[in-house]
């Protein structure tokens, strides 16, 4: 190595084809923004718990950080100097001494709809079974539908894809920002309509979380931060903290920004998991108050849902 030659960024990622994409895209901005660190750029890969258990439904196993904890431990060991996130997956809660520097700019945040029936869950006959392992989605899909059954399913785009040609499933749910990143838009057939399916809090983000005291780091991932998808993903992420961080209350949140970038719209749900009740919170507000927009929106939630309602799912709640 010459002394010209910059020091090593490594970035740390899962192994899934989909984490990998999120890493490459992260490497290709770092180097597009400072060309001098072509071929210094390198990506190391974290194995997570989400990632070794793949017989069971997430929300099941419980416990926050499922997809994320062993990178931020690396992290913080210094193993690696940048973690490479979906957002929707990191808790609201950061470990002490690690920041989320940078927001990249955000795919689409919507659900895709997989059947051979058609495109929309209307086109499913009465009793159809539908695999999806989140809440969120069971939810919604039983509050259109209160007729159709959800199932469980796991793996990735491939495996479930087979499952549903299998004729295991009659649809299944992924997210559209999942099937871009991995180049396979030609497989989409239906989109969900957000009033019908609200995404995840920052599905379609991905977060460059770095160490608080790594100066260098810090400057050569700030400068990708998107600053429109950081301000709906900081009110969607501030919505949910109020109400809690788990991934086992079916919880959806979804920012937009106006044309100009001055407003910000928030629309938020919560719902029992078998699809009987939601709650719904709406609010508008300049964009540059996005957290706290975010934060009453899930204060109004957290009132109308009541105490009891963590309780029964077991959860020790949000207070
Ligand atoms: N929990 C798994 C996960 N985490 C992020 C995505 C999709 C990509 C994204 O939201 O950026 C997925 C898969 C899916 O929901 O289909």
């Amino acid at each position: 190595m010459t002394d010209t030659q910059e020091a090593p960024v490594r970035l740390g990622s899962r192994g899934s084809p989909l984490a990998l994409a999120q890493a490459e895209e992260t490497r290709r901005r770092l180097v597009e923004a400072r060309p001098e660190l072509a071929g210094a750029v390198e990506i190391v890969v974290i194995r997570t718990t989400g990632d070794r258990v793949q017989d069971r439904p997430l929300a099941e196993i419980g416990g926050k950080g499922l997809f994320t904890k062993e990178i931020e431990e690396a992290l913080l060991d210094g193993r690696i100097d940048v973690a490479v996130h979906s957002m929707k997956d990191v808790p609201t809660w950061q470990p002490a001494g690690l920041a989320i520097a940078a927001i990249l700019p955000r795919e689409d945040p919507r659900d895709a709809f997989f059947s051979p029936h058609g495109t929309g869950l209307a086109a499913l006959p009465a009793g159809a079974r539908v695999g999806t392992a989140s809440l969120r989605r069971q939810a919604q899909v039983l509050l259109a539908r209160p007729d159709l059954v959800v199932a469980p399913i796991r793996g990735n785009v491939q495996t479930r894809l087979g499952k549903l040609a299998a004729g295991e499933y009659d649809a299944t749910l992924l997210a559209v920002a999942g099937l871009h990143r991995l180049g396979r838009a030609e497989l989409l057939q239906g989109v969900l309509p957000t009033s019908e399916m609200l995404p995840a809090v920052a599905q379609g983000a991905i977060g460059l979380q770095v160490r608080v005291e790594d100066e260098r780091t810090h400057g050569l991932v700030t400068q990708l931060d998107d600053r429109p998808s950081a301000l709906r993903v900081a009110a969607e992420r501030a919505c949910l903290e109020v109400l809690d961080g788990s991934c086992r209350t079916p919880i959806a949140a979804l920012a937009e920004l106006s044309a100009d970038g001055e407003r910000l719209s928030l629309s938020a749900l919560v719902a029992r998991p078998d699809g009987s009740e939601a709650w719904r919170a709406r609010r508008e507000g300049p964009a540059g108050e996005a957290a706290a927009l975010g934060r009453d929106a899930g204060e109004e939630l957290r009132r109308a849902v009541g105490p009891d309602f963590f309780a029964a799912l077991g959860l020790p709640g949000p207070g």
